[in-house]
């Protein structure tokens, strides 16, 4: 549905020294028919120069991609009626009645005001937008307002959905509710999915695939789960009865652990931790240890790797950090 390769993007530089800024250098990423995918990346990593170079708002200056079957470069009207693109601001007018946007919007892509309005209707179903019709934008909440986007985005049937942030700012029940809807694209009409998310739990709970941009080349493209088993190790966390012997603690986790060793002062005593990796194995045998060694702990924590630790490895950044 989705094939790039080589796909990269220089804008001239600004300021002084005009020194041209690489946005994107280099993407090669396939999407199959059906999938889900996730873009994550750091911020300013190229996510949406890439989506605006996919979706035909942008000229790459450099190789080549097919969304859809189509030639971005040389067939960008067949693209775009190809395609729904729900940008991070949205597109409806506050002032508008909401189905008028939808029927305005269906017929821009081509399709008669009937055929938008029976489909608008339709979508106004599926997404919870029952009665809301003739409401308009700004009186209805931050979740509504954000379906009836993804109803602008689809109204014309594409097979091929673009969704910049679809979630932003929403509150967690109105995204659990998002989430419902954005699988439904696929089980329900075969849609195919791309969407960017600075949230991690929505790619992991939404996403078959994810790819992850970094100083604009791809630099991981696999399922959560497989990403995550690329992380080495659980982390272990022991807090020591006695904070006194926390570098013995340490000295026994670093025997079993890949990599750094930490000991950490928190509220009212002192955490050792380490990426262990098969925890579940080698747990008992430290346990064992400290029990020899006449360490008593206060507690013991395994946490097994999440999305987060995957994007701290592979970019150096947290995605947590960046969002506080
Ligand atoms: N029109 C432009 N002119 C010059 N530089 C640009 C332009 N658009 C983007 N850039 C630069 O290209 C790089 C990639 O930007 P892009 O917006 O694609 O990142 P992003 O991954 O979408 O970031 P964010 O998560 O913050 O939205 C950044 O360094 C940005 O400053």
């Amino acid at each position: 549905m989705i094939s790039a390769r080589g796909l990269a993007r220089t804008f001239a530089g600004r300021g002084k020294d005009k020194t041209p800024v690489q946005a994107v250098v280099g993407v090669d990423l396939d999407v199959a028919d059906g999938e889900i995918v996730g873009f994550l990346g750091p911020n300013g990593a190229g996510k949406t120069t890439t989506l605006r170079m996919l979706t035909t708002l942008l000229k790459p200056t450099a190789g080549t991609a097919t969304v859809a079957g189509y030639d971005v470069a040389t067939q960008s009207h067949q693209v775009r009626r190809s395609i729904g693109y729900v940008s991070q601001s949205g597109s409806t007018s506050p002032e508008a009645r909401a189905g008028e946007e939808v029927v305005d919007h269906g017929m821009l892509y081509g399709i008669s005001q009937r055929q938008a309005e029976a489909r608008g209707r339709e979508l106004f179903d599926q997404l919870d937008l029952e009665g809301l019709w003739d409401r308009q934008p700004r009186a209805m909440s931050g979740g509504q307002r954000r379906r009836l986007d993804i109803a602008m985005g689809l109204v014309h049937d594409p097979r091929l959905v673009f969704l910049d942030e679809p979630t932003t700012g929403l509150d967690p029940q109105a995204r659990a509710n998002l989430w419902t809807h954005i699988s439904a694209l696929r089980t329900e009409r075969g849609s195919t999915v791309f969407l960017t998310t600075h949230y991690l739990d929505e790619a992991d709970a939404l996403c078959d695939r994810i790819l992850v941009i970094d100083h604009g080349a791809i630099v991981a493209s696999d399922t959560p789960d497989a990403l995550k088993r690329q992380v080495s190790g659980d982390l272990v966390v022991l807090a020591p009865t006695d904070p006194g012997r926390a570098a013995e603690v340490a000295a026994l986790i670093d025997a079993v652990a890949d990599g750094e060793v930490e000991v950490a002062g928190v509220q009212g005593g002192t955490h050792v931790s380490g990426r262990v990796r098969d925890a579940g194995h080698q747990v008992p045998g430290l346990l064992r240890a400290l029990d020899a060694a006449g360490i008593a702990l206060e507690s013991i924590e395994v946490k097994r790797p999440t999305l987060d630790d995957v994007f701290l490895s592979l970019t150096g950044r947290s995605l947590r950090e960046e969002n506080s």
